[in-house]
């Protein structure tokens, strides 16, 4: 029998989130999640799902994404799950940007880890994390196909109208500075998954995609591809987000330059990891700031309402993007929970034909769900997006079979 399992790893900027399955019928063997890198306090928790699924737990620090896979690794292996495994056909990696250059899921050799690294300054958060989890799977298994899926693909199908800032143009090309596009596997699985959800083929529907995790970013979906997206050149365009401003005149870092004597790194980091919910009132777990909220915390409800003014303003912007419109879907860790989000989004935009049923939203489920009310014109869902699956599905039609 070929090997049919593939390990997929997605490595954030201070995680490591990771799901072994078998493509055979796309079920999960084990998940976990290596969290707080490089801090003191750093946690693993794995969950072996094909034996048993008893979650272990341990807190050590973890000095570095190396040292990360190699603590999954050892967590794989306690469960005859382990990187040695012959049934194991490929190792899927998230790559957050792409540049122009990767249009579709790319096996790994020398020239693509080049391009990888040369992307690092548009995306300093993620895609060094990203080649130290593809460098490290190396290491450890030199003879199987490393696959890299990345965020910036689905996007690469938008128009030149929403691709393009409104900057000199030779000045643009010469430092391909264009409007890239994010968490492109979610948007992508998302919308095909609220396609299904309406009974419909992706071709048949125009859906609004709000990822809304500790990064977050809208798309416009027309027959399922991607025609507008709130991230730009770098994923701190577009919407509030946990510790990202997104959308602020461009100007405001002149004058903190000018005038605030700030440094260009010292503006990148207030922008990009103390900016967004953080900045505005101090936490960015919207669990937190609804508790906050409800004890009357006026600081926390003025972050609320930023975030949920910008999330309303791409709403309408993209109506308008698409013209017809079939169904909004929320999702990632705020838009699958938050329900007071999803319903403060949509409320007064009545006049788009949206509206949210308060006894469907307050419902909490796994399941893809329609949160609007049965004659709504335009249908308003959750949907739990599942970025690891794509990745697993995308990596083993690539080298599996
Ligand atoms: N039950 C919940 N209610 C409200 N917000 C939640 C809940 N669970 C998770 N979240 C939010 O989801 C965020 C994480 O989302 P996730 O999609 O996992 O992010 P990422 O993949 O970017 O790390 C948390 O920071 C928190 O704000
Ligand atoms: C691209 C991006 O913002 O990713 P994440 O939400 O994982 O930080
Ligand atoms: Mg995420």
């Amino acid at each position: 029998m070929s090997p049919s399992r593939v390990l997929v790893l997605n490595s954030g900027s201070s995680s490591v989130k990771y799901q072994l399955l078998d493509m055979r019928d796309s079920s999960r063997l084990a998940a976990g999640l290596v969290e707080r890198i490089g801090e003191e306090t750093s946690r693993l928790r794995h969950t072996p799902l094909a034996r048993g699924g008893e979650t272990r737990e341990w807190n050590a620090p973890v000095a570095d994404h190396e040292a990360a896979l190699k603590a999954v690794s050892q967590e794989l292996a306690k469960d005859g799950l382990g990187l040695d495994s012959p049934e194991l056909a490929a190792i899927g990696h998230r790559v957050v940007h792409g540049g122009q250059t990767f249009t579709e899921p790319t096996v790994v050799d020398e020239a693509v880890l080049a391009e990888i690294e040369r992307l690092i300054p548009v995306a300093p958060l993620h895609n060094p994390a990203n080649l130290t989890g593809i460098r490290t799977a190396q290491a450890l298994r030199p003879d199987l196909p490393q696959v890299a899926v990345f965020d910036t693909a689905f996007h690469t199908t938008m128009p030149e109208s929403a691709a393009r800032y409104a900057i000199d143009v030779r000045t643009a090309d010469e430092h391909r500075i264009r409007r890239y596009g994010f968490h492109g596997t979610s948007h992508a699985y998302v919308s095909r998954a609220t396609a299904k959800l309406l009974g419909k083929a992706p071709e048949e529907v125009n859906v609004i995609v709000l990822h809304l995790g500790n990064g977050a970013s809208a798309s416009a979906v027309r027959g399922g591809k991607c025609v507008d997206t709130s991230m730009g050149l770098t994923p701190l365009e577009g919407l509030v987000m946990g510790t990202r401003s997104g959308d602020a005149d461009p100007a405001v870092i002149f004058h903190l330059a000018r005038v605030g004597k700030m440094s260009i790194d010292e503006i990148d980091t207030l922008l990009n990891k103390k900016s967004g919910l953080v900045g505005l009132c101090g936490d960015n777990d919207m669990r937190e700031i609804r508790r906050r909220i409800d004890e009357g915390d006026a600081r926390a409800q003025l972050a609320f309402d930023i975030y949920i003014h910008r999330l309303k303003k791409y709403i309408g912007a993209y109506c308008a993007v698409l013209g017809t419109v079939d169904a909004i879907a929320f999702t990632a860790g705020v838009g699958e929970n938050a329900a007071p989000v999803r319903e403060a989004a949509v409320a007064g935009l009545e006049i788009l034909g949206l509206a949210v049923d308060g006894e469907r939203n307050a419902v909490r489920s796994d399941e893809p769900r329609l949160i609007s009310p049965e004659d709504a014109r335009v249908k308003v869902a959750v949907v739990p997006t599942d970025e690891e699956l794509e990745i697993a599905t995308q990596t083993y039609a690539l080298v599996g079979r």
